[in-house]
């Protein structure tokens, strides 16, 4: 599969045989964070949030009173056609440094002062994580799975993702 073999390919050149991976590293890992990224574009683990509206607010035309409470999707606002062309498609090019920054439309972690406090130090797990796995295993879907999602407040894969997985060569 191409989208593997380039991170792979990116995790080879970084790490080589080493088997510790250091902070500077993680930099160098960057086709590697566009496709976390474009994963919780479509698939974001915390679904939405919400937030207490402090004074009456004119939102599209719309007015909203104090006191209201709005709720935002991240899953909705992340798969619309209007922010991201051809939205279905998993794309982690759409996240490439020359590419245009998405504007209050992706908020995974949510946004502003009471965003998410892990989001720095989850999106470097994720890295190790899956760069480890890159190097030492090679992985192939088993085909004819539904990626079907499992909403519980946070979501998953509600049949799971099976994958066939052999030890890299
Ligand atoms: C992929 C992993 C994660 C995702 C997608 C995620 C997403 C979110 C989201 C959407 C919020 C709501 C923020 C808001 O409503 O403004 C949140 C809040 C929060 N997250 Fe995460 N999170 C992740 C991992 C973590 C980890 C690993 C930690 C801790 C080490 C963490 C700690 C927190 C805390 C403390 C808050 C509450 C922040 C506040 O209310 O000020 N999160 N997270």
């Amino acid at each position: 599969m191409v989208l593997t073999s380039s991170a792979k390919a990116e995790v080879d050149e970084v790490l080589g045989t080493k088997r510790d991976i250091s902070f500077e590293d993680l930099g160098k890992f960057s086709y590697l964070s566009q496709v976390l990224k474009e994963t919780l574009r479509l698939y974001p683990t915390a679904p939405g949030t919400n937030r207490w509206l402090h004074e009456d607010m004119v939102i599209n035309g719309l007015k909203v009173p104090a006191g209201c409470s709005i709720l935002f999707s991240s899953y909705v606002s992340q798969r619309l056609e209007k922010f991201f062309k051809d939205p279905l498609k998993f794309d982690p090019e759409r996240f490439d440094a020359s590419a245009p920054k998405p504007y209050f439309c992706y908020y995974p972690f949510a946004l502003g002062p009471r965003s998410c406090l892990g989001q720095v130090f989850s999106q470097m797990e994720a890295k190790v994580v899956l760069a480890k796995l890159l190097q030492r295993f090679e992985f192939s879907l088993v085909p004819g799975q539904l990626f079907d999602i499992k909403d519980t407040g946070t979501l998953r894969p509600k049949s799971g993702v099976i994958c066939t997985i052999k030890p890299s060569s």
